[in-house]
């Protein structure tokens, strides 16, 4: 399908300047896939200092961001900001965001829509708790965060890779299968070819995300909806160098 296959790695709230030396030299020695291409989501502290390390064939993510240019919202970080320093992504919508600081699909779409506007690209998180897992859920959830996606992006869908990441996968060591997985994302690629166009759903890159590992990373590569990933604890150690090279 000629997708290009993309690899983040979400570093969350984990780092000092010393780990984050050893993570970027790891990565410059690599080898890695010169065609997959690879995305670190750095704390905002560090953005400006890893922009400064790393080779420009890397990119560079904040992980989160305001839904306007600037103002009185202390704490908060613009996408004109993240620009300043040089990176060009933003990883937004993810389930940590949703569960933990309690945002809404409607915010996230007013941030999806921002960062876009002001020359991000987006990695945009969905997924589905246990419980809704467990009640048969997971396509209507997925199913309505993408939708409240759909006019945030607009034609953008060239500035947005989606990245499934069943929230009872995250951190718990428990990935998803390949089939289970592999359904979810034929899913929602027949759904956006239904809901946004067929031309979207033929070219959106669609991550996995959820306990990815150097082990794991190969035989969910081989599913055909399976476009990259977006790792997490996996993203710290030499193995993530595995993992972006797991399509070989
Ligand atoms: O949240 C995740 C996945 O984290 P883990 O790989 O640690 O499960 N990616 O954004």
């Amino acid at each position: 399908m000629g997708r290009k296959f993309v690899v983040g790695g979400n570093w969350k709230m984990n780092g000092d300047k010393n780990q984050i030396n050893e993570i970027v030299n790891n990565l410059k020695k690599g080898p890695l896939d010169p065609n997959v291409e690879v995305v670190i989501g750095v704390p905002a502290i560090y953005l400006a200092y890893v922009k400064s390390i790393v080779p420009d064939t890397i990119g560079v993510a904040a992980q989160n961001c305001w839904k306007v240019p600037k103002g009185a919202f202390t704490g908060e970080i613009s996408p004109a900001m993240i620009k300043d320093v040089g990176a060009d992504w933003v990883i937004l919508g993810h389930s940590e965001r949703r569960t933990i600081f309690g945002e809404k699909d409607d915010l996230v779409a007013q941030k999806v829509a921002h960062a876009i506007e002001s020359g991000l690209k987006v990695i945009a998180c969905i997924g589905e708790t246990l419980d809704e897992r467990e009640a048969g859920k997971t396509e209507e959830v997925v199913f309505r965060q993408t939708k409240a996606l759909l006019p945030a992006i607009g034609s953008n869908w060239d500035k947005v890779v989606l990245a499934y990441e069943p929230v009872w996968a995250i951190g718990t060591g428990k990935s998803a299968t390949p089939q289970q997985a592999q359904d979810v994302h034929a899913s929602l690629r027949n759904w956006l070819s239904t809901n946004a166009s067929a031309d979207v759903a033929a070219k959106v890159r669609i991550q996995y995300g959820g306990s990815v590992t150097g082990a794991t990373a190969k035989e969910l590569a081989a599913c055909p909806d399976i476009d990259g990933f977006l790792v997490g604890g996996a993203s710290l150690k030499p193995e993530f160098v595995d993992i972006v090279n797991a399509t070989q």
